[in-house]
């Protein structure tokens, strides 16, 4: 569980984050969405601690960030896995260097364990056998589940992707959304997912931050954020003729 008191962060007289506070719970799809310059990717860099917040508090289970020591830190490091946007796999590298890379940085594990930890994700993303492949001879879906394997591979308790369907055709989209919210049930992780994509807050979106100007200005699940009068939240939700033609009917049905 991650809760966000009161964030506030500001760049020069540019205050982004205006007073955020929210729980993203573990075990869920946590969703933060909003238009582009809303503040989304500023606070998921003060939820890693890449920002320091002006005035405010994160807290990792009951612990605030901003109180941990070196050695705290470094554990709560270990406990984050990061599936970035294009999937960031290192080119030069085989598949299985890929996924095995987090476990030689944190841990000392012999190789024969460390190779069955990176098969038995691999395997779990639907992947078996691509271990000696490079990234450029596999599909962007398969980099992308690699990059999901690779994030697991040191069982984290936290789980940041950051725009992870970009890139992809909408059916790819739709397994690798899945995919997230399997393994987010599966592990009991706090996945954190920062999207546009509309296509994604229908799938997997269990608890959705909705984000305008530095604001919180709605928060609630896939369901209700089809039924909420919020002007913010509708104007963004049926922005696309899809969704509004969508709306025509759910309105004409009652
Ligand atoms: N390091 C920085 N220094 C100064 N301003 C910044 C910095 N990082 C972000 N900003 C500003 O913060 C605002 C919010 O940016 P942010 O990247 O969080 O938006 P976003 O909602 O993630 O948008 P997008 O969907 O386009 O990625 C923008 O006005 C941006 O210019």
């Amino acid at each position: 569980m991650i809760r966000i008191e009161n964030i506030h962060k500001r760049f020069g007289e540019e205050e982004i984050l205006k007073g955020i506070s929210t729980t993203f719970e573990k075990g869920k799809t946590n969703l933060i969405i909003g238009q582009s310059g809303s503040g989304k990717t500023v606070m998921l860099k003060c939820l890693l601690g890449l920002f320091s917040p002006e005035e405010g508090r994160i807290f990792y289970e009951d612990k605030p960030i901003q109180e941990m020591d070196e050695e705290e830190q470094r554990d709560l490091r270990e406990d984050i896995g990061m599936l970035f946007q294009g999937g960031a796999l290192f080119d030069s590298m085989t598949i299985e260097e890929n996924v095995m890379f987090p476990l030689r940085m944190f841990t000392n594990n012999k190789k024969e364990d460390m190779l069955a930890r990176v098969n038995e994700v691999l395997s779990r993303v639907k992947l078996d056998g691509v271990n000696k492949k490079y990234p450029a001879e596999i599909s962007g879906g398969m980099q992308k589940r690699v990059s999901i394997a690779r994030a697991i591979v040191n069982k984290p308790k936290y789980l940041f992707c950051d725009e992870p369907n970009s890139g992809l055709d909408p059916k790819t989209a739709t397994v690798i959304d899945n995919l997230i919210q399997e393994i987010t049930h599966e592990y009991d992780i706090t996945t954190v997912v920062v999207s546009h994509d509309m296509n994604s807050v229908m799938e997997i979106g269990e608890n959705i931050v909705f984000l305008k100007n530095g604001l919180l200005v709605w928060q609630g699940t896939n369901n209700e954020i089809f039924k909420t009068d919020n002007q913010d939240v509708t104007d963004f939700v049926y922005s696309s003729d899809l969704f509004k033609k969508i709306r025509v009917v759910q309105q004409k049905e009652g």
